[in-house]
């Protein structure tokens, strides 16, 4: 187990982080609002660093019979709102530094939403595509098993995020409750719904995103039916998004996975494009439309951009040539300090992944309470609740941002960290 942050290493995108690693992006982000709320250095100081990060060693027989080692990591990066919070992904370019950003993050997140959690992120390196379904649950199993006594409904609880799924949270939730021989299914939210799970987990960071979007567009007055939407990234953030702001009759020109973008600006069927659980690779088999590189489509003179698929696509390189009126962060850390500074002074508006994709927390914040009361919600309380929710921390945001006429990320992080901030002081935690 390591305590401190460690140095530079590649991210999910590592071609274009600017030699900034996702935590010094993440302290960059922080320290702008630290010096906005003129917090106390040594809280600053805390807060640039993870509590715990558990690096384990996961030997997991192969079905061939050979053994093979994979690394597995959970950074934990602050828990004075509540326990820790935040996803699993399993993808080959998973490093220490990128959980430890990735749970700085979750911490912002949870605060701005005002849910009673901290952050936390994990992942494993691997490429689950590579491994067998057999394969994939002994490696969830054994993860699980490394992380005994780190996670729990009160202390650290995970989620699916890049690479897993609600079959990977019903592994991870089985492991632990042989662990405790009992059934713990607040361990783990995103699970499927037939042991806990909640309705509407799935599709909620999309619907999230298509919430924010549908108020940016309208505080900037884009009226949704004429609105263009080019979206990277076609999998559960990206195509849920699409569908809804296609169901809201905005025009989804460009939607892209890992091999491409289509490209149509009259307008694409998004309901007739398979995401990658429906059918791997369909994006860019897809018929009608011009194909494109994931590059271009970043370029597109649309409304509203959407990166949802990794971090750290927009860059200083691209950053001038990028033609949306408005970007919403569908993906987490899609956009790098050097962008982000070029944004700015475009007066580009980005509205920040910490915000824009938070739906996915809040409904696992409602599926962690259906486990406190045993009691499950119907699809519609979930997706009305997520509403109120969505549009009232986007309000408050709103709010800030105008009254200190702030960047939209200022103004996220400034609400979430004068949450945290007070908390700290409340508890006496701090110094
Ligand atoms: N799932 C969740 O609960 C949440 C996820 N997020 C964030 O949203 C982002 C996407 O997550 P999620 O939708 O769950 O992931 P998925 O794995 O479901 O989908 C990712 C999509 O991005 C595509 N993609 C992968 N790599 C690239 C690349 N280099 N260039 C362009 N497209 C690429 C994938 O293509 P292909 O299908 O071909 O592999 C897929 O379409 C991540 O940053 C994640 O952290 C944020 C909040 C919650
Ligand atoms: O639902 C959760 O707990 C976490 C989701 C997540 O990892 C994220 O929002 O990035």
């Amino acid at each position: 187990m390591t305590t401190t942050p460690p140095e530079t290493t590649e991210s999910t995108n590592s071609e274009s982080n600017e030699d900034h690693s996702p935590v010094e992006m993440a302290v960059d982000q922080l320290e702008r609002a630290a010096e906005l709320l003129d917090v106390d250095q040594g809280m600053f100081e805390r807060l640039k660093h993870p509590t715990t990060v558990y690096r384990v060693s996961l030997p997991v027989e192969r079905d061939d019979g050979q053994t093979e080692v994979f690394t597995g990591y959970r950074a934990q990066h602050d828990d004075v709102r509540g326990p820790y919070k935040g996803g699993i992904r399993y993808a080959p370019g998973v490093t220490e530094d990128e959980c430890i950003a990735l749970s700085m993050w979750m911490t912002w997140k949870c605060a701005v939403m005002d849910l009673p959690f901290g952050g936390a992120k994990g992942g494993i390196v691997v490429d689950p595509d590579e491994l067998t379904e057999k394969e994939r649950e002994r490696l969830t199993r054994r993860f699980a098993e490394s992380l005994q006594g780190a996670i729990g409904p009160t202390k650290d609880i995970p989620a699916p995020d890049m690479g897993t799924d609600e079959q990977t949270m019903a592994w991870l939730m089985d492991a632990c409750s042989m662990q405790e021989g009992e059934t713990i299914p607040g361990v783990v939210t995103g699970k499927p719904t037939a042991i806990g799970g909640c309705p509407g987990r799935e599709e909620a960071p999309g619907r999230g995103v298509a919430i924010i979007a549908r108020e940016a567009a309208a505080y900037y007055d884009m009226p949704m039916d004429e609105l263009s939407v080019a979206v990277q990234g076609y999998g559960s953030v990206g195509a849920n998004a699409a569908r809804l702001l296609d169901s809201w009759g905005a025009n989804i020109v460009a939607v892209s996975d890992v091999n491409g973008a289509i490209y149509d600006p009259s307008g694409l069927q998004t309901m007739d494009i398979p995401t990658y659980d429906e059918q791997p690779g369909a994006v860019t088999a897809y018929d009608g439309g011009e194909i494109m590189p994931n590059a271009e489509l970043l370029e597109l003179d649309v409304d509203v951009l959407i990166p949802a698929a990794v971090g750290n696509v927009l860059t200083r390189e691209n950053a001038a040539d990028v033609s949306a009126s408005l970007i919403v962060e569908g993906a987490n850390g899609p956009t790098t300090t050097g962008a982000a500074e070029i944004f700015d002074q475009r007066n580009l508006p980005v509205i920040p992944d910490i915000l824009a994709n938070a739906g996915g927390v809040t409904v696992s914040y409602f599926e962690w309470l259906q486990h406190i009361n045993r009691r499950s919600w119907p699809l519609e309380r979930v997706r009305e609740t997520l509403e109120d929710e969505m549009v009232d921390a986007w309000e408050q945001v709103a709010r800030e941002r105008d009254e200190r006429e702030l960047t939209w990320r200022d103004a996220t992080y400034v609400v979430a960290l004068s949450r945290v901030a007070e908390a700290k002081d409340l508890r006496g935690l701090w110094p």
